[in-house]
């Protein structure tokens, strides 16, 4: 006789911010069968969400499930959570955090949703988090990869990575998050998957920008080549693999976000190349462009380490207006006239043993061999 197949019970689970991805993301919950709690800070947008089904503000023409729903109430969100979501930009986590700290239990795992490093101290999402919650490591988590929230709204199926010292937790959050359309890969290289994220949207700005100027596909190509050599030089300075940059939250992310003109890092960059000034497109922005926060951390953290950013430092001039976004292209990899090795990928290929080349095999053939599992990147 066979057996009947046993359903889990459905995890509860919270995700505190409620604009396009946190939205999402609470979609994606639960689609993969969890009870949603979602964090909105204003009350008239937490009451029309668990009214409609929907949040117009952010991902027009999208039902959300009934499984899902709004509060305004931190407390409430989080009170039965086993796991905690946090979606909030980046330069406003640690007042967010504040708040959450003392409503946080020792069991619950906490997950990172977001892409940015804190401008006054360069740190990533997770170490503001360690240094503001009582947590272990071990129980903290980031996810990250080609993840443009509209398309995912709309069921359109992608993949992405959970990243964890504990290899226990990222597995957990990955099962927890899986669904249909959104499938979870896990690895340990917490900096690889959060500098992946933020790196890539440095780059969308400046892909933008010979855009805007009127540019075309050599050009951004150029600078998306060039750019994961700058992203991964970048971050294997700061303990990164470099297979973790070949893979979906290094090079899938900059793929999709250099793209699409759904990103908004793309089209702040977009506009800088038309020649609005940085406070105009702030003005124009209605949604967050992490990129433009980054920027200045990130060259900091560069230059102590003596890493070479050279399309960053542009986008940087850009923004400040000391450099025309006409003259990006010409300057992308050196400020001599000599000709250079084009070295980091080659680099990692030799010295890695094929490193790079062989993580987008492997990364190939589990997309196309194991439908549905997780494992890593
Ligand atoms: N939208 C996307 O496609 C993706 C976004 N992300 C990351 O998710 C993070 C959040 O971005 P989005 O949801 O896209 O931004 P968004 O601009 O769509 O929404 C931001 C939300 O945060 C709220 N907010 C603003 N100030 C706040 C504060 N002081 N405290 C609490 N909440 C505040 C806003 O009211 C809004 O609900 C970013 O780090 C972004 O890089 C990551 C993957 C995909
Ligand atoms: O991170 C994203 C896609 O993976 C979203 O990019 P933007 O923040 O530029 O819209």
């Amino acid at each position: 006789m066979s057996k009947k197949p046993v359903t889990p019970p459905a995890r509860k689970v919270a995700v505190l911010g409620a604009g396009s991805w946190g939205t999402t993301f609470a979609k994606i919950l639960a689609d993969s069968g969890n009870d949603v709690m979602l964090w909105a800070r204003r009350e008239d947008l937490a009451a029309d969400i668990n009214e409609t089904h929907r949040n117009s503000d952010y991902l027009r023409g999208i039902r959300l499930p009934a499984n899902l729903v709004a509060t305004s109430s931190m407390a409430e969100a989080v009170k039965q959570a086993e796991q905690v979501y946090l979606c909030v930009p980046s330069q406003t986590l640690r007042e967010n955090l504040v708040q959450l700290a003392p409503l946080l239990r020792e069991d619950q795992i906490v997950i990172s949703l977001m892409k940015g490093v804190e401008k006054k101290t360069g740190l990533r999402m997770s170490e503001v988090i360690a240094e503001e919650l009582p947590i272990s490591p071990d129980l903290v988590a980031v996810a990250s990869g080609p993840n443009l929230a509209l398309e995912i709204a709309k069921e359109q199926p992608t993949a992405a990575v959970i990243s964890s010292e504990s290899l226990d937790t990222a597995s957990v959050v990955a099962q927890t998050v899986s669904n249909r359309y959104f499938r979870c890969f896990v690895n340990t290289d917490v900096p690889g998957t959060e500098f992946g994220g933020v790196l890539k949207n440095l780059i969308a700005v400046a892909v933008g920008i010979v855009d805007g100027v009127g540019y075309g596909d050599n050009t951004k190509a150029s600078i998306i080549t060039r750019g994961l050599a700058e992203m991964t030089d970048f971050a294997v300075a700061y303990g990164a693999q470099p297979e973790t940059l070949a893979g979906l939250a290094g090079l899938g992310d900059l793929i999709a976000t250099c793209e699409s003109p759904l990103s908004r890092n793309n089209t702040a960059g977009r506009l800088l190349g038309q020649g609005y000034t940085l406070k105009e497109v702030t003005n124009q922005m209605q949604q967050t462009a992490e990129g433009l926060a980054s920027v200045a951390p990130v060259l900091t953290l560069a230059r102590a380490r003596e890493v070479d950013m050279p399309i960053v430092e542009q986008v940087s001039q850009v923004l400040a207006g000391t450099l025309d976004p006409k003259d990006i292209a010409p300057h992308l990899t050196t400020d001599t006239d000599e000709p250079q090795g084009e070295r980091s990928l080659d680099d990692y290929q030799t010295r890695g043993g094929g490193v790079v080349w062989g993580a987008l095999k492997r990364a190939f053939n589990q997309l196309r061999d194991s439908p549905g599992s997780s494992s890593s990147d």
